[in-house]
């Protein structure tokens, strides 16, 4: 429970929810005033003393008013809180996950998306269902006052039941929770799977074994344990309930039949007292049935909170609260020394040390063997990666932590896997004459035009048309650095050739510094500077040659 309020206490603020639960307790009162007044009612009909029927007739109105109005403004609470909770919790994973770290979200896909379908859904529902457990819980407290101000010894005898139904619960609480988790943990790896059906579903659609191995040896072995695993947990809580539900209809029986007779107890109060237990088993059942979503909803929140710890942790390392940014022009960057190692052990990859240095205007070309790393070292020049060593240099400052978001927005990028939004995202304004040039000089003119909203008319163009467009959106940004990683690798030979010999000059007339990953070696001749990348050494080669 402490988890859940964790996450929703920050949403209602505590006077807010204080506030509700000052409604939870007057609701579980205004029930237990029902419930007291019918007993009253029922004894004296009983008794045959039954005539004020005028006065139960308005307090009976006044419950049922209150108990009216208690129950709307409660479920209005409830209706916003369970939709502040969902978007607000939504809101900031996104916030969190736009502020992480590029290698920590990398890898922490799975995590996020499971997180924010499922958990943020399940702890939603919970929510809705917080007050009625509370109420209810409320209502048994009440009731069982009631019942020890009505027979101590009857009450003394109750409670010693109700202690056992509470000490079998809490016997199998334990594995009831771990089953729920473990269920949980499956949905990440369900979610894995879906995500690669999805993602790969060109391969999936052109061979059936495929389709049938991912279905046979991943989907169903991971339904299947979940659910055994949450029909475990469920049938632990359902038996609960029944144990509970058993020993209260005994001691019922038993009252009538047996205890009244030998504690000696009035016939109105064995009357009242029956009918409170009654009741109370009503209130008793509701906590019974509440209690596998709000332990779902605890497992969930703990999954939250955790996500959201890892998020925090992630992003601090490179965003602060006031981002340096640039404004004055490039003119350099020096990178000397420069190291990224993926991980500690001697077996992970590593580039570096890196020296290395690009001045305004220059066309670098970076080659080498798949797998020699030269993404690894691009994504730490952009600043993606965060060094393990050595500095980078933008003109005359060393690029620390407070400067990378400002750095970063030096570079405009296609990378190798790009991914293509359908507008100019971030920029409302940008030069249109450029956007027509590029469209032309792109050759893309009869294809792709843009709306009054900056959407594109489309992008579902072959996949050398939809680099072109990403290439586009990215001079438009009007960086003074493009990044291009194997840009050329899709384009049909006339246009590798106009790429290399025209556009690239053209270009680099226009201001621009470029720094192209390429296999193309006919147009290597095209760069400024080129290097070869091998085994994580940055090696240069020819530089004086083509400057
Ligand atoms: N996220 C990662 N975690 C750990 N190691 C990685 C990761 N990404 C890449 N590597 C390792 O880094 C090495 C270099 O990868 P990189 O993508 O930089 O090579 P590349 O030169 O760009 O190759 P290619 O020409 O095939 O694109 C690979 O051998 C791979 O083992």
């Amino acid at each position: 429970m402490k988890r859940i309020l964790q996450l929703i206490i920050p949403m209602t603020g505590r006077s807010g929810f204080i506030k509700y639960v000052c409604l939870g307790i007057l609701s579980g009162l205004c029930s237990f005033l029902f419930i007291n007044t019918v007993t009253g009612v029922l004894g004296q009909i009983i008794a045959g003393t039954f005539s004020n029927i005028r006065e139960y007739l308005l307090i009976f109105l006044a419950i049922i008013l209150l108990f009216v109005w208690i129950r709307r403004v409660l479920s209005v609470a409830v209706i916003r809180l369970s939709q502040t909770l969902f978007w607000d919790l939504r809101k900031q994973i996104v916030a969190l996950v736009l502020k992480s770290g590029y290698r920590q979200l990398s890898s922490r896909k799975v995590e996020v998306h499971a997180a924010v379908v499922s958990d943020v859904n399940i702890l939603t529902q919970a929510s809705q269902s917080i007050i009625d457990f509370f109420t209810a819980t409320v209502l048994t407290v009440i009731c069982f006052i009631y019942l020890a101000t009505l027979s101590m010894p009857l009450f003394a005898i109750t409670l010693l039941v109700a202690v056992a139904g509470v000490a079998i619960y809490r016997l199998r609480a334990g594995i009831n929770i771990r089953n729920l988790q473990t269920a949980r943990s499956l949905e990440n790896n369900f979610q894995d799977s879906f995500n690669s059906i999805l993602e790969g579903f060109k391969e999936l659609f052109m061979d059936s074994r495929k389709r049938k191995s991912i279905f046979e040896q991943q989907v169903v072995p991971v339904s299947a344990e979940a659910y055994e695993n949450n029909t475990k947990a469920y049938i632990g809580f359902l038996n609960n309930q029944i144990t509970g539900y058993t020993l209260f209809y005994t001691l019922i029986a038993a009252i009538l039949l047996y205890l009244n007779t030998a504690l000696e107890i009035e016939v109105k109060h064995t009357l009242t007292f029956v009918f409170t237990l009654l009741y109370l088993l009503g209130a008793i059942n509701t906590i019974m049935v509440l209690l596998p979503v709000l332990v779902r909803a605890k497992v969930a929140a703990g999954r939250l909170l955790d996500l959201k710890d890892k998020l925090e942790q992630d992003g601090s390392q490179e965003v602060t609260a006031s981002p340096v940014m640039f404004t004055e022009k490039l003119e350099q960057i020096a990178i000397s020394n420069l190291e990224y190692h993926y991980g500690e052990d001697d077996r992970s990859f590593s580039i570096g040390p890196v020296n290395f240095d690009i001045q305004k205007g220059d066309v670098i070309f970076i080659y080498g063997g798949n797998g020699s790393g030269k993404t690894t070292f691009v994504h730490t020049l952009l600043g993606l990666h965060i060094p393990s060593a050595g500095e980078i240099r933008f003109n005359d400052t060393i690029v620390e932590n407070e400067h990378y978001t400002g750095y970063k927005a030096l570079f405009a990028v296609v990378f190798n896997d790009f991914y293509l939004f359908n507008e100019m995202l971030g920029y409302n304004s940008f030069n249109t004459d450029k956007w027509h040039y590029y469209l032309r000089m792109f050759e893309l003119e009869d294809k792709v035009s843009m709306g009054d909203n900056g959407v594109f008319s489309t992008t579902e163009l072959s996949t050398g048309q939809r680099k072109r467009l990403a290439l586009i959106a990215a001079l438009l940004e009007e960086k003074p650095l493009l990044v291009m990683d194997e840009w050329a690798a899709d384009q049909d030979p006339h246009f590798r050739k106009k790429f290399y010999t025209e556009i690239i000059p053209h270009l680099k007339q226009e201001g621009l510094t470029i720094i192209a990953i390429t296999h193309d070696d006919r147009y290597y001749h095209c760069a400024d500077k080129l290097y070869k990348m091998e085994y994580g050494k940055l090696i240069p080669e020819g530089v004086q040659v083509y400057q």
